[in-house]
């Protein structure tokens, strides 16, 4: 399959080129990346540094290549995302999309384009946050009801959301398997404060150096707690994941997919 990557010299961005460009069911076709930079018009390998050439080059106009891949796989910005959503959706093009931060607005519209498009979107595209968003299910259905839930996340100091795109999805897991709506439970920025609220999920987020990224969620009860802790030592569990599900999604039908479709998991 025919690949076009979003945001090649980013960190995952990089990381994704240097995994698809070794697997024998990928080809990359294209990058496409912001306007002025000094890699537009470069070898996608030259650029991202794999000291390869791949025989496909970076440009800064999506609409002008979109028609040579089948797959894009995206991990950008929300802004950027949003266009390479309107671009797939004129060009009829499948989309991996693992950029988070997005508003509810934004989420609403990529629903709308996944009627018409193959898209699949992950906060973490992880195999085992995955399977820990079953265990998080799992957890808040047994003790849930009778358990204070705070969700702890540590990223590194560049990241520009938070709290961050998996610690959202855990919350909607918890929420779910509770009968709630996230909106109602979350609760941000509570730090310092003694007002914790039964039933809520308490939000945390910690910012420094290179971590690469850190989830726990604490189910807190009167002389014990249950810590359920997911630690990834580099990006590459993500990207990873990212050319499974772009393989996963290469001539899908249209809708709106996820990692659990990939693994199989209910
Ligand atoms: N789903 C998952 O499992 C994971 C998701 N993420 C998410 O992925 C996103 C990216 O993360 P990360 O790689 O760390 O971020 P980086 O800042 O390292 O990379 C972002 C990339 O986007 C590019 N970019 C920005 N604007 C445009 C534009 N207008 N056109 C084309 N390219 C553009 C940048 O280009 P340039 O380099 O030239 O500035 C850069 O290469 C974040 O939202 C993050 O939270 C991260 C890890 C895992
Ligand atoms: O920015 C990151 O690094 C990560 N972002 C994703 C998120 O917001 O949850 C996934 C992972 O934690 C790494």
């Amino acid at each position: 399959m025919n690949i076009l990557i979003a945001g090649p010299r980013g960190k995952m961005g990089s990381l994704i080129t240097r995994i698809a460009s070794k697997r024998a069911d990928m080809k990359i076709v294209a990058g496409v990346a912001p306007k002025g930079r000094n890699y537009i018009g470069q070898d996608i390998g030259m650029a991202v540094g794999t000291g390869e050439r791949l025989n496909a080059f970076v440009s800064d106009d999506i609409n002008s290549i979109i028609d040579q891949c089948d797959v894009i796989i995206d991990y950008t910005t929300t802004e950027f995302s949003m266009e390479v959503m309107e671009a797939a959706l004129k060009a009829n093009k499948a989309v991996v999309c693992g950029t988070t931060g997005f508003s509810e607005e934004q989420f609403c519209r990529i629903e709308e384009v996944s009627k018409h498009i193959p898209v699949l979107y992950a906060a973490n595209t992880s195999r085992v946050v995955n399977l820990m968003y079953k265990l998080l299910e799992l957890a808040a259905k047994t003790i849930g009801n009778v358990s204070d839930i705070e969700i702890i996340e540590m990223h590194d100091k560049h990241k520009k959301d938070a709290p961050s795109g998996t610690s959202l999805e855990m919350g909607q897991v918890i929420a779910e398997a509770l009968d709630q709506e996230l909106k109602d439970i979350a609760v941000f920025g509570r730090e310092g404060r003694g007002d914790r609220v039964s039933g809520s999920i308490g939000y945390h987020s910690l910012r420094a150096g290179d971590i690469s990224s850190s989830h726990t969620v604490m189910f807190g009860l009167m002389g014990e707690r249950l810590e359920i802790t997911h630690h990834a030592y580099n990006w590459e569990c993500f990207a990873q994941g990212a050319c499974e599900a772009a393989a996963f999604l290469y001539c899908k039908e249209p809708g709106l997919y996820t990692v659990k479709d990939v693994l199989g998991i209910k």
